[in-house]
């Protein structure tokens, strides 16, 4: 409920997640109101092949939107913009006229189009989606996905060159139902979701068309590309018509450029890493297009309005809190993701062992898709603690493999990193993290950065917030963590954990099915 130190108006944010769908509805401080989540269904047909229902998340968001609205007490008229933020690349096509998808959505993490990338990158060669997109082929990205669905779904392509198919990442389809639907919903995406689709050249800023047939995907599907920060449309679609309509919507953005907003790393060279299932590390290197030589994405951060557009470097890590959770679900090796910490604070070291978790295969800055999970260093003396030690360490590894590509691609030296996310409430992994970096680690007040970022974005849009200087006065410092770890100990043991990364590689054969 709102009380005097939270009196509206209001801004409320969607976070369309991975695992969950969240509302949160913001003060003009930047204060949490009210939050209201609910989680949906992970479908693993196949090994590798992830997929969500997207009739049941367009479910989910209305019923969080509706709960958020409930708790805070509020009505329509305290509530002066929604803004989206999304898991990003998630595919999902659907028929523009009974507004039923044609098939699941194919979730970021399904790797079933590793084949189609491997023929792509020997047709059309991988450094020309490199330059034109910023991004390695990977079956990580939209486009594949897209071309796997007209291919696969029976008549789709028919369908979709007859005009009644639309394709969209989480954004556009939120987005497209919330302000209306088959009744004229608004069928478009932001720079940033567009910026993972692998179809968006990044020097234009719109679909490359040579890029998308060489894909196979027809641009007539695709959404308009706007900024991440204007007025889209209004709510008239679903239950929420009843509740919120009239209401702009007005942001929307990836969840790790959303998290980039929230945390006001506005300036270029400000980096954050959110740590979730999985982390993703994103560098604003503002008008600067950085070509990555060393495994980075290139991507867009944002555009507000019509403002020029800020570009990111971007380090994305498949397999962190993750592992933590397959700890707890499948190997039994503590019951909740917290006691992790407990069980590898009893020991003083990880007793030699190394945990590379490449569950689907290595991203950055690897992107090898034939590699998969390895514990290194294994000996009699190890027990469940150093285990405990070596999954943590992993997240640690991972995030210092990802900071040396961006050294080397920016020029710019790491200074401090801002984090956020759920595995952030481990402290013994904040101060890892802290000594492998061999710098200060700091996390806000506010830890909800994606929906922050997407309010900020939302109340940017609509003159609830007159400008970044005044959302960069409301990041608060809640902890920092300064490296402890001699230089001695810390080269050695990223020395152990490289060599442990290097037995990953190469254990799926183009013949394997995972
Ligand atoms: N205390 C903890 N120590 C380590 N990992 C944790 C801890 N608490 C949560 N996690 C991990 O963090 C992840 C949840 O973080 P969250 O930011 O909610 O993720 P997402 O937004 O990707 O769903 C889970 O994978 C969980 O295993
Ligand atoms: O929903 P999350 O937090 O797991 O984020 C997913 C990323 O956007 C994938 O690129």
């Amino acid at each position: 409920m709102t009380d005097a130190h939270t009196a509206g108006p209001f801004i409320a944010a969607i976070d369309q997640g991975t695992t969950s769908s969240r509302c949160i509805v913001f003060d003009r401080d930047g204060r949490i109101v009210s939050v209201d989540q609910k989680e949906h269904e992970q479908i693993f047909p196949k090994p590798g092949w992830v997929e969500h229902n997207a009739n049941e998340i367009w479910t989910n968001v209305q019923e969080v939107v509706a709960g958020a609205i409930q708790k805070a007490g509020i009505t329509r008229d305290d509530i002066k913009a929604i803004g989206i933020t999304n898991q990003r690349e998630t595919t999902v096509l659907w028929d523009k006229n009974t507004g039923e998808p044609v098939h699941n959505a194919l979730v970021w993490q399904d790797t079933r189009t590793d084949s189609l990338c491997k023929e792509l990158g020997r047709n059309v060669g991988q450094d020309r989606f490199r330059r034109e997109t910023g991004l390695p082929l990977a079956s990580y990205f939209s486009g594949p996905k897209a071309r796997w669905l007209l291919d696969n779904v029976e008549g789709l392509r028919e369908r979709a060159e007859a005009g009644d198919i639309l394709f969209g990442t989480m954004d556009t389809w939120v987005i497209w139902n919330l302000t209306g639907g088959v009744n004229g919903g608004k069928h478009v995406t932001d720079v940033t979701n567009a910026s993972r689709t692998m179809l968006m050249n990044l020097h234009t800023m719109e679909w490359d068309d040579k890029i998308a047939e060489s894909i196979g995907v027809p641009l007539g599907i695709l959404p308009e590309i706007r900024s991440s920060a204007e007025v889209y449309g209004e709510v008239t679609g679903g239950k929420l018509g009843d509740l919120l309509g009239g209401i702009p919507v007005a942001s929307a953005l990836g969840d790790q450029q959303a998290a980039l907003f929230g945390q006001t790393c506005f300036s270029e060279g400000e980096t954050k890493s959110t740590y979730g299932t999985g982390t993703f590390m994103v560098m604003n290197t503002g008008d600067k297009i950085i070509n990555s030589y060393a495994g980075l994405l290139t991507t867009v951060g944002y555009k507000i309005g019509d403002q020029p557009t800020v570009f990111a470097l971007e380090g994305s890590i498949a397999v962190t809190g993750s592992l933590v959770q397959w700890m707890r679900d499948q190997m039994g090796l503590v019951s909740t993701a917290a006691e992790i910490e407990t069980l590898a604070l009893s020991v003083e070291d990880n007793g030699g062992a190394y945990f590379v978790p490449a569950f689907s295969g290595l991203f950055a800055p690897h992107w090898r898709s034939d590699a998969r999970g390895v514990i290194a260093g294994l000996t009699r003396y190890v027990t469940k603690a150093h285990l405990a030690r070596a999954v943590l360490e992993a997240t640690a590894w991972q995030t210092r493999e990802i900071a040396d590509a961006m050294v080397k691609d920016s020029g710019d030296e790491l200074v401090a990193l801002k984090v956020d996310g759920g595995m952030t409430s481990n402290n013994l992994l904040m101060q890892t993290l802290s000594d492998v970096l061999d710098a200060p680690v700091v996390r806000p007040m506010v830890a909800e950065t994606t929906c922050l970022g997407a309010a900020y974005a939302a109340g940017l849009a609509v003159g609830f917030w007159s400008s970044t200087d005044e959302l960069r006065a409301n990041w608060r410092r809640a902890a920092e963590w300064t490296p402890h770890m001699d230089a001695e100990t810390r080269d050695r043991e990223y020395k152990n954990w490289l060599k442990a990364v290097e037995r990953t590689m190469g254990w799926i054969d183009d013949d394997d099915e995972h």
